[in-house]
């Protein structure tokens, strides 16, 4: 047996215990960032008015609390679109093709008065969770990937490939001055990029019927969009001889109709057939069984819950609504809004026919407004770089979780990303447990104390994994 002398015994333990504090240290003070971000608030409130203000703050923040991100002559920084950050680690061997980290800086509206628990900005911790707009959507990563690298670069870290991390600033808003920008500007460089990685799917822990223990999914592709305009002009008049129909009415009637025709069940049609394959072997008994039928598991077990449903079809959401001017005029005008999540084996034109022939009603107005078609599918078997670096990661940080290909029900800026890579992932390893759906755009977004140091960790180790030339052992 081999014997070593007490005093490299009792230095290597004093070693260990110094690493551990500055673990420690290392890991409070990312807590204290993250409410110190969560406190900006960085809201973009529609496509033409954000907090620039805030914007900006944040801005002084990243300088300030990231001293050798900002110092280092190794990283460049850039401000792309006035106030999106651009940051390029170059690797000391330039022939690896680098990869990119996304995130966004911006966050949705939050009114304290809709029944949040603590104030949406004030970053206030409750047992044992801080709570605020963007702790999961999005500042968490934000602060994770500056946090990770500023700990890598005092070790003194110089990495063998080049990557790039993008923080944009109007994502909420689709991303047309940040992820734009930064994607035109790579372009012009001539810049490829090996793999992306962005916000999205989550760590699930709970929310989907007989799965055993908590599954990472990786969004290997995000949903398509559209969003219609319906309206409905019927001649004004008095309230006290009314038609028998109104144009509320007539309105009211085709977005039901929308509501009560759901678009069809595609389980079994897109990437989240692999999803279910890679978890089967978690299922316990009689789930597993009736897994053997994907579309009766499908329509038994994922229909029922708003988030599970939009994984197996495209999904409709009525979210405007607009008429009438005083109680005792007929409206002359009705308007509504309704934002289609497109499912990956549908396009954006075969969902508008949808729309159409399912209103079927002359009356009723249908005007596209936006959408595009959903999102290519990243590869994800095991020769895919990206894609088992961040499973490898996943499983460092979290050994007991299951890792499976999913798709984004939500789009994020990394689909402006296409033309660099073909393998876009978006996933970030925030728990999501029930109820948590409720959360993202919703009232008590929070983040646990704890998941928030195991998502520093996350990024921290996969940009040192990341590191290897090639994926180890023998690929066929
Ligand atoms: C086995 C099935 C389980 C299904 C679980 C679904 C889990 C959903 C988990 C997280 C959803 C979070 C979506 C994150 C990305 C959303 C980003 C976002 O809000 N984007 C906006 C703005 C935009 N870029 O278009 C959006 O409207 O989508
Ligand atoms: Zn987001
Ligand atoms: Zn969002």
């Amino acid at each position: 047996m081999l014997r070593y002398p007490g005093w490299l015994l009792g230095y290597l333990w004093w070693l260990l215990k110094g690493c551990y504090a500055v673990a420690r240290v290392f890991l409070v003070d990312a807590r204290v960032l993250l409410g110190v971000a969560v406190k900006i608030p960085t809201v973009s409130f529609s496509a033409s008015e954000q907090n620039t203000t805030a914007l900006k703050e944040f801005d002084q923040l990243l300088r300030r609390v990231f001293p050798k991100i900002f110092s280092s002559s190794l990283v460049q920084h850039e401000m792309v679109g006035n106030y999106s950050h651009l940051l390029t680690v170059p690797g000391s061997e330039p022939d690896l093709e680098p990869y990119m980290l996304l995130a966004h800086i911006d966050v949705v509206p939050a009114d304290e008065a809709d029944g949040w628990d603590a104030p949406p900005f004030s970053a206030q911790e409750l047992n044992g969770f801080i709570y605020g707009r963007g702790t999961i959507d999005n500042k968490q990563s934000v602060m994770g990937i500056l946090q990770a690298l500023e700990y890598l670069l005092e070790q003194g870290y110089t990495p063998r490939r080049s990557f790039y991390i993008g923080l944009g600033h109007d994502e909420e808003i689709s991303g047309p001055q940040g992820a734009v920008n930064i994607v035109k500007l790579l372009k012009s460089r001539g810049v490829k990029l090996l793999y992306v990685l962005d916000e999205g799917l989550t760590i699930m822990d709970g929310v989907v019927d007989g799965l055993i223990g908590p599954g990472a999914l990786i969004g290997v592709s995000e949903k398509g969009q559209a969003t219609v305009k319906l309206s409905v002009s019927t001649p004004p008049g008095h309230s006290s001889m009314p038609p028998r129909e109104s144009s509320i009415g007539i309105l009211a009637s085709a977005v039901t109709r929308l509501e009560k025709n759901r678009m069809p069940n595609l389980f079994g049609h897109g990437p989240e057939r692999a999803t279910f394959e890679h978890l089967a072997h978690k299922f316990g008994w009689p789930y597993r069984m009736v897994m053997s039928n994907l579309w009766l598991f499908s329509s038994l077990v994922l229909e029922g819950q708003p988030d599970t449903n939009a994984f197996v079809r495209t999904t409709t959401a009525v979210t405007m609504f607009n008429s009438g001017v005083k109680i005792n005029v007929m409206p002359a005008y009705a308007e509504a809004f309704v934002n289609f999540r497109i499912h990956s084996s549908q396009t954006l034109q075969e969902v508008l026919k949808l729309i159409k022939s399912t209103i079927s009603d002359e009356r009723v107005k249908v005007e596209f407004v936006s959408g595009f078609d959903p999102l290519p599918i990243s590869s994800y078997d095991e020769d895919t770089f990206g894609y088992q670096i961040i499973k490898k990661t996943v499983h460092d940080i979290f050994p007991e979780v299951t890792v499976s290909p999913g798709i984004c029900v939500g789009n994020t800026d990394s689909r402006h990303y296409t033309e660099l890579s073909p393998d876009i992932y978006r996933f970030a390893p925030s728990w999501y447990k029930p109820g948590d759906s409720a959360r993202f755009h919703g009232v008590n977004e929070r983040i646990s104390i704890q998941n928030y140091e195991e998502i520093v960790l996350f990024y921290f180790q996969l940009m040192q994994n990341s590191d290897i030339r090639n994926l180890p052992g023998p690929r066929t």
